[in-house]
């Protein structure tokens, strides 16, 4: 991390891969986070969103590239390293925030919407961590941010699936902390609550969603407020490992 007198910013010398960035709290990390002077590599499907948030980073004289890449697709995921470690260089930081929400009954039997959740939300995750993995290690530093959710840390009715995927992160999560801790290497979840973005927006069993969706009953998280808990846990001196934080709306606690 840059040094306070240097005049650097604090991530000046960091790589920061970012997924999901074409939206939502992805896209907030990956703006906050350039700020700070990370270089920001911005993954998702839709390059045309993703170059939105390029666009805004570079007139903010930040640094920022799009590299679209499909996260269940591992071909996708290893060049998308490949390209961001040629054009900025080693990743330091991963922030996994490419994920699908759907509101559904189990008993609605909604098996395509189910799969989707498990791909993107699991094995997605998984095949970015595999990724960056062994450079991390062979370097003996990086920092792995997962964004889970409070239905990480208990199931909601409604999002059964979708909670069984975010205990999914939490458990691979809290596993890989212990086996990359002798490797210097951080690995934190961040468990928000409801948050103002277009995850709902894909739902289709709207019995469902009608029944358990509350983020219309107070008011919810920004996904600024997300990315400023990523802002804590990446800026923390390398021996202090900010392992968990849930951030809910005031009025919704779990
Ligand atoms: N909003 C909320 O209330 C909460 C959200 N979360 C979690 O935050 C994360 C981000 O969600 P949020 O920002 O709200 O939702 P958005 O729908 O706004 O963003 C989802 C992002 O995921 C990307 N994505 C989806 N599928 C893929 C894929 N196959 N490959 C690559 N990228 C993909 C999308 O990009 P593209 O379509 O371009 O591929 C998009 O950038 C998710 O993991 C979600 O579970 C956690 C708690 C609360
Ligand atoms: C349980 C939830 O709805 C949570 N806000 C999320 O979107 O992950």
């Amino acid at each position: 991390m840059a040094d306070s007198n240097s005049g650097l910013k604090p991530l000046s010398d960091k790589v920061i891969m970012v997924t999901g960035a074409s939206s939502g709290i992805g896209a907030a990390i990956a703006t906050r986070l350039a700020k700070l002077g990370g270089k920001i590599a911005l993954v998702g499907r839709r390059e045309s969103e993703l170059m939105k948030y390029v666009k805004q980073i570079k007139e903010e004289n930040g640094i920022g590239i799009a590299v679209a890449a499909d996260v269940t697709k591992r071909d996708e995921v290893f060049e998308m390293v490949r390209h961001t470690e040629l054009s900025l260089g080693p990743v330091d930081i991963l922030v996994n925030s490419a994920g699908v929400m759907y509101y559904t009954y189990m008993k609605s039997l909604h098996y395509d919407e189910w799969e989707q959740q498990i791909d993107i939300n699991c094995k997605g995750l998984t095949t970015c961590v595999g990724a960056v993995l062994e450079g991390m290690i062979s370097r003996k530093q990086g920092h792995i941010v997962n964004i889970s959710s409070d239905a990480g840390k208990r199931g909601f009715p409604g999002l059964a699936v979708y909670s069984g995927t975010k205990f999914y992160v939490e458990g691979l999560s809290q596993a890989l902390r212990h086996e990359v801790k002798e490797y210097g290497l951080r690995v934190t979840c961040i468990q928000p609550g409801d948050v103002k973005t277009n995850l709902l927006q894909h739902t289709t069993d709207l019995e469902a969603k009608k029944e358990f969706d509350g983020s219309e009953t107070c008011k919810i998280l920004e996904a600024d407020d997300v990315a400023k808990a990523v802002e804590y846990a990446v800026l923390q001196p390398s021996y202090v490992g900010v392992n968990e934080i849930m951030v809910e709306p005031q009025r919704s606690p779990i």
